[in-house]
């Protein structure tokens, strides 16, 4: 049987791609081959050495330490846009929300229950909850991926002027994006010019608290804030004398702290952004997908650590290799194949930064000891015989 641990709630979509004949699926088990979440942290756990691969269903990886687990030889993998639409729907109903005090003057309706003549009521008072309009305004996008592409093409149909920023946009993402989304190079003049500014980047070394007092404080007074990304991309302490100053008008977060649930002019939504019945299953799906593959065949699709490899599975043996990219690691495992007379019948080897894969299809059995050699090779990380 093969072992996967869940760590959240996983919906039955992507439980249902492991046949229950091959697989085991429990919350709480020993010595797992997968592990299957959403955003628990793994940063305090103890992973057992029984661990091969992790899938997140879902894009951020931050709640998982991937560099332990790419120098344990552990594949990663991601959803990339499993959930994005959810996200860019919440986005444009933050947009929204951000502007025409709705559910400010939703609560203020609700509390009128019990009193007579409420029409009348309703139309006197509504004049404390008009608001702006969206259209003609400036968004600025940071972080063209998978969710910052669909709300810039949206929000160009909701007539609004949209900005990019993003040093790093994938060639899938450029072709895929509006030609009226206009590109600018530096976060100053994205702060300096927008109206609404929305972050779509995960949280790296390099965009920890990277909205910050400085780029605060080129904001237009009352501009809005949007953050579905991660609490840690902004500076709190900055973040509260922007709202109490009036630089930030409002502040709409995803991920609401001890700190900015009590600041002025925040709409804290509980993570939200993805909670949507298709999302949870589109992200199901493909991580459990991805997860069996690479369980079941060595392939690699959608890792955050490891390259992407596809060799078509036979059902020979395989071997497969995760291992530092450094010279001569495939002459060194080939050569030790051909001492032991395994022959060789289809290889892949691929490199990610500082890393890299080899697959190898072999016509013959390889014997215990082969392996150790195998392992015993400087660089290598993890052997697996499929
Ligand atoms: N609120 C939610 O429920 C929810 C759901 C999905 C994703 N997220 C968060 O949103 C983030 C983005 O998700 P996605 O699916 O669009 O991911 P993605 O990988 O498709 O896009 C991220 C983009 O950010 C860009 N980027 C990276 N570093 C940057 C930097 N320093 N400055 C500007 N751009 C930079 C990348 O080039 C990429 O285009 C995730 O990492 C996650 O933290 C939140
Ligand atoms: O990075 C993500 O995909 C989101 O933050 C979604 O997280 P969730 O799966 O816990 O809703």
């Amino acid at each position: 049987m093969i072992k996967i641990q869940t760590l959240n709630n996983i919906s039955k979509n992507g439980i249902n791609e492991f046949p229950i004949q091959n697989y085991t699926i429990e919350n709480d088990m020993n010595e797992p081959d997968g592990i299957l979440l959403r955003s628990y942290s793994m940063h305090e756990m103890n992973i057992p050495e029984s661990v091969k691969a992790i899938a997140r269903a879902g894009a951020g990886v931050n709640n998982i330490p991937i560099d332990d687990c790419t120098a344990r030889g552990i594949v990663v993998f991601n959803t990339p846009g499993a959930n994005a639409n959810a996200v860019k729907e919440l986005v444009l109903t933050s947009l929204l929300l951000s502007s025409r005090r709705i559910l400010e003057g939703v609560e203020w309706t609700r509390s009128l229950f019990g009193e007579s003549n409420i029409t009348k009521i309703v139309e006197a008072g509504k004049k404390e909850y008009a608001g702006v309009e969206i259209a003609g305004k400036k968004l600025g996008i940071i972080g063209l991926g998978a969710i910052g592409a669909l709300v810039a093409n949206d929000a160009l149909a909701l007539d609004m002027e949209v900005y990019g920023y993003d040093p790093y946009i994938s060639v899938d993402t450029a072709w895929r994006l509006s030609r009226n989304v206009q590109r600018i190079d530096n976060l100053e003049e994205i702060f300096s010019t927008c109206d609404y500014i929305t972050i779509h980047v995960p949280l790296t070394n390099e965009t920890n608290r990277f909205v910050n007092e400085k780029l605060l404080s080129l904001m237009k007074k009352g501009s809005r804030l949007l953050n579905f990304s991660r609490a840690e991309l902004v500076d709190d302490a900055a973040l509260e004398n922007a709202l109490n100053d009036g630089t930030v008008g409002v502040y709409v977060t995803d991920f609401p702290n001890e700190k900015v649930i009590g600041m002025q002019n925040v709409i804290p939504i509980p993570h939200l952004g993805a909670s949507t019945k298709e999302s949870e299953e589109n992200c199901a799906r493909m991580a459990a997908k991805q997860l069996k593959n690479y369980l079941e065949t060595g392939n690699i699709k959608n890792s955050v650590n490891f390259p992407n490899v596809e060799l078509p599975y036979t059902g020979k043996k395989r071997i497969t290799i995760s291992h530092k990219n450094i010279p001569n690691m495939v002459g060194q495992i080939t050569g030790l194949l051909a001492k032991y007379h395994v022959n060789i019948a289809d290889m892949l080897n691929r490199s990610k930064g500082a890393y890299a894969y080899t697959m190898i299809d072999l016509d013959d059995m390889i014997n215990e000891q082969v392996e150790q050699y195998i392992k015993q090779i400087e660089g290598v990380i993890s052997v697996r015989i499929i």
